[in-house]
């Protein structure tokens, strides 16, 4: 499990880091590491770093020194090295270490005089964890035509321009090959959009030791869905693996309660009771035939997904909670939440646009910054949010950490993949799972499915494919092997190897 933190805390850790060891030099540390993944990849690129033409973009913060000292180390291995002074005044130190290995410094008005096409890679020392997001205009035309050029880019710490804390890219920014992170993960590293502008991250250990007070927003793995999922064991029956309750669909969308049902029944539901309309009970006879229409005891429930404008929604997601089981509230279902507020056993699975008015704000609001929309949303209604999109995150109400799923492609954005996954959440919460853990499992197995297909898949396929992965995933118990079995006593032919 990888853990991220925003900039306020990775300052914290960095300064408890210096007090440990105040003899270390966190900057020579960082310079030294840009400058052995920037060798790396010109050596892949080209074959060595000698006679590489290497171009430096410098903001007027550390993260500017950090570059310069890393250009200074490629110019000392034979590298033509060209730093741009961008904003403000270059980090003296670097500047002086870089023009004594024998590199250049070009101010802005001098860019006519290079050829951003000609060179063989650049590094982002613009901004680092002082940056606020977006870029001036003419640092966004060098970033925008080095990427056009496909020159591939290092960027120090973080790619310029990202908003660090946030995940948000809400103008221009660079687009890296690779990303040296320093000492920490930070959010831009986990949240798309700013994800996708980090290219590869290679992360550099800088002694920082995470206490308490920090914010820590952990992101699972594969590792992490294969330990954490509650696979049924010999004691199991399908009353303890949990029996899932689901009403869901209606007469206008009953697809919404068909597909929570493949959901439920594909990651390993021990029974599902399906309490929708009609028309769904009809085609689940035949897809699914062990689902069950009775009514009867449950471990947890699913409402909401297709409801529709369904008049006694809010009364019964207020039965749901009175039960004391826990329960997911899902698409329709969101708009209908009791007055009294939720309780943190209970999930919440909505996108942006459906959070954002749960919020009373703008969908790109959420977007924006969906971390603080998803703990904002969790604090208003009490319950546990999944906020769906290209990051999934789970919030709990009146808690600064967070999970976030594994990511998967954007395949799975497609009406009725909502509604899958909010039926793997409910059979995660009937099989005891609290919901925090719970939203992020069903999240990132869904994504792990989809990341496992060729292509696009219809929602029900989607499901099925949950079914494999869980099977792929599934830690083999230690079994021991006897190897005296069959040695001895009589030879008996076809068992003989
Ligand atoms: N943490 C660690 O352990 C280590 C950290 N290290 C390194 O230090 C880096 C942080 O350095 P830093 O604090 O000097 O900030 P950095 O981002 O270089 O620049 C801030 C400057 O930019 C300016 N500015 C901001 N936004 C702007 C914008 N949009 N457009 C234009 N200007 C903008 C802002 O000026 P302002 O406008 O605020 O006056 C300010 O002058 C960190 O990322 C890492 O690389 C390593 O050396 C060792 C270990
Ligand atoms: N860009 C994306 N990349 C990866 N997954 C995405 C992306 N956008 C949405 N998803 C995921 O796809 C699913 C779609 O859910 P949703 O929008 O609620 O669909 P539905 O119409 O079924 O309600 C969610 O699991 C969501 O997190
Ligand atoms: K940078």
């Amino acid at each position: 499990m990888l853990t991220a933190y925003p900039v306020h805390d990775i300052r914290r850790l960095e300064t408890a880091a210096i007090d440990a060891d105040p003899a270390q030099d966190l900057m020579q540390q960082a310079a030294g590491a840009v400058a052995a993944v920037a060798a790396e990849e010109l050596a892949r690129r080209r074959g060595r770093v000698y006679g590489a033409r290497v171009l430096i973009l410098v903001g007027g913060g550390n993260n500017g020194g950090d570059a310069l000292f890393a250009g200074a180390r490629l110019a000392r291995r034979g590298a033509r090295v060209i730093a741009l002074g961008l904003l403000g005044t270059p980090h003296p130190g670097g500047l002086a270490a870089l023009l004594a290995a024998g590199g250049r410094l070009l101010d802005q008005d001098q860019l006519g005089q290079v050829d951003l096409d000609g060179f063989d890679l650049g590094l982002d020392g613009v901004l680092g964890i002082g940056g606020r997001p977006g870029l001036p205009d003419q640092v966004a035309e060098i970033a925008r035509r080095l990427d056009e050029c496909d020159v591939p880019v290092v960027a120090v710490d973080l790619p310029s321009g990202v908003d660090a804390d946030t995940g948000a890219v809400p103008s221009a920014a660079v687009r890296a090959t690779v990303t040296v992170s320093f000492g920490a993960a930070k959010l831009c590293e986990v949240i798309e959009p700013a994800k996708g502008n980090c290219g590869r991250i290679v992360r550099i250990d800088l002694g920082f030791r995470p206490d308490n007070a920090v914010t820590a927003i952990d992101v699972l793995d594969e590792v992490d869905l294969a330990r954490r999922w509650p696979y049924p064991d010999a004691r199991s029956s399908k009353y303890t693996r949990g029996v899932v309750g689901i009403d869901a669909g209606s007469t206008q969308y009953p697809g919404a309660g068909i597909l929570a049902t493949h959901g439920a029944v594909f990651s390993g539901a021990g029974m599902v009771r399906f309490h929708g309309g009609e028309e769904a009970r009809r085609v689940l006879t035949g897809a699914l035939p062990n689902v069950v229409y009775a009514e009867g005891r449950v471990q947890a429930m699913l409402y909401g997904s297709g409801w529709g404008d369904r008049s006694d929604g809010a009364e019964v997601i207020s039965r749901g909670l009175d039960s004391g089981l826990p329960g997911v509230v899902d698409a329709d279902g969101l708009q209908r939440l009791p007055s009294r507020g939720m309780s943190a056993d209970w999930l919440l699975t909505p996108h942006a646009g459906e959070l954002a008015r749960l919020l009373g704000c703008d969908r790109s609001e959420v977007e924006a910054d969906p971390l603080t929309a998803a703990h904002r949303g969790a604090d208003r209604t009490g319950a546990t949010v999944l906020l769906k999109g290209s990051t999934q995150i789970v919030a709990q109400p009146g808690r600064r950490s967070a999970l976030i799923a594994v990511g998967g492609p954007a395949w799975t954005a497609q009406a009725g993949s909502g509604d899958v996954l909010a039926g793997i959440c409910t059979t995660l919460l009937a099989a005891g799972v609290p919901a925090q853990l719970a939203g992020a499992l069903a999240a990132s197995v869904q994504a792990v499915a989809a990341a496992s297909l060729p292509g696009p898949v219809p929602p029900q396929r989607l499901a099925e494919q949950v079914a494999i992965v869980l099977g792929r995933l599934q830690p083999q118990p230690p079994y021991e092997v006897d190897h005296e079995i069959g040695r001895s006593g009589d030879d008996h032919g076809a068992g003989r190897r």
